[in-house]
């Protein structure tokens, strides 16, 4: 079996992992990621009882227990680079022995579930609702430096939104990935499918214009009026599709819910979106709680 080199799994002195600064047993098998560390608070205000919180750069975590349930939250900052440090540090803590560096043989299923943010790009989705990411859209790039991509992911989706969009050759290849298949029938009744590009910045990225024009002015058009199978794409964030990626190839179940908070097409924002964030919240971890 693989021992893993102390260059390519750090363990800091304590016994954590490098930048989550977790120790294995402060880990529950359901895990809420956030990407803004002020809302692991708002999570954890609804935990009955509270058993670790850490803090390290913008990843805070707090463990306890919500109906009975024991959860981690855990804030990831922005960005699919954190992502990618997140997922592939809580893996290690749940699958590695960090007393031999190696590969636990019976594994532990993690279920990671994002409570973000995001904007519709399609009119009728309004600022307020919230949108179960049926399908990530990763413009990204992330997965592609892992083996095994296109076994997760939908690679005839991927070639029909590239053809219908006149992918440019300079962006990274988009990859297709859905949500995990019992987070989504759990979910269904309460929120809103969509298929949900997770793009690797706010601005151009997401098609935005401040001061930097964006490469190709008419891309979000193109994606709004892309359509497969009777699915549209629905709404921008910035994460869920590495966290849907990486737990596919790792065999844990993820999925990403985003309360709606800029309406892209309406040219509109709301700054004040707490309240509705509350309810995304509040919701997911009653569904949570119930789940297997
Ligand atoms: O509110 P969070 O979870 O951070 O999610 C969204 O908000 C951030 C951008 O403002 C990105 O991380 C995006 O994915
Ligand atoms: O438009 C938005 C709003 C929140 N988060 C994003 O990534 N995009």
């Amino acid at each position: 079996m693989r021992t893993i080199p102390a260059s390519e799994l750090i363990i800091n002195d304590d016994g954590s992992i490098f930048h989550l600064h977790l120790r294995p047993g402060q880990l529950a098998d359901t895990v809420i990621l956030v990407g803004d560390p002020g809302r692991v608070a708002l999570v954890a205000e609804y935990f009955d009882s509270r058993e670790c919180e850490v803090s390290n750069r913008e990843f805070r975590t707090v463990t306890g227990f919500y109906r009975g349930k024991r959860m981690t939250v855990l804030s990831t900052g922005i960005g699919i680079g954190n992502i990618d440090i997140s997922v592939t540090e809580l893996d290690a803590l749940a699958n590695v022995d960090f007393a031999t560096r190696q590969e636990r043989r019976e594994k532990r299923r993690l279920t990671l579930v994002r409570l973000g943010t995001s904007g519709a790009i399609q009119p009728d989705i309004r600022v307020g609702e919230m949108v179960f990411s049926r399908t990530s859209v990763g413009f990204d790039g992330l997965l592609n430096y892992y083996k095994g991509r296109n076994e997760v992911c939908d690679l005839d989706i991927e070639r029909a939104f590239m053809e219908h969009t006149g992918w440019n050759e300079l962006l990274p290849k988009p990859y297709f990935i859905d949500a995990d298949r019992t987070l989504f029938e759990h979910f269904r009744d309460c929120t809103r499918e969509g298929i949900t590009v997770a793009a690797p910045g706010f601005y151009a990225p997401q098609g935005r214009w401040v001061r930097l024009e964006p490469l190709d002015a008419h891309l979000n058009e193109k994606i709004e009026s892309f359509e497969y199978g009777g699915r549209r794409i629905t709404n921008f964030e910035m994460e869920g599709s590495a966290l849907a990626g990486l737990a596919a190839l790792m065999g844990h179940r993820a999925a990403t819910i985003c309360t709606i908070i800029a309406q892209r097409v309406a040219l509109d924002a709301c700054t004040d979106y707490k309240p509705f964030v509350r309810r995304m919240i509040a919701t997911a971890l009653d569904r949570l709680a119930e789940l297997d």
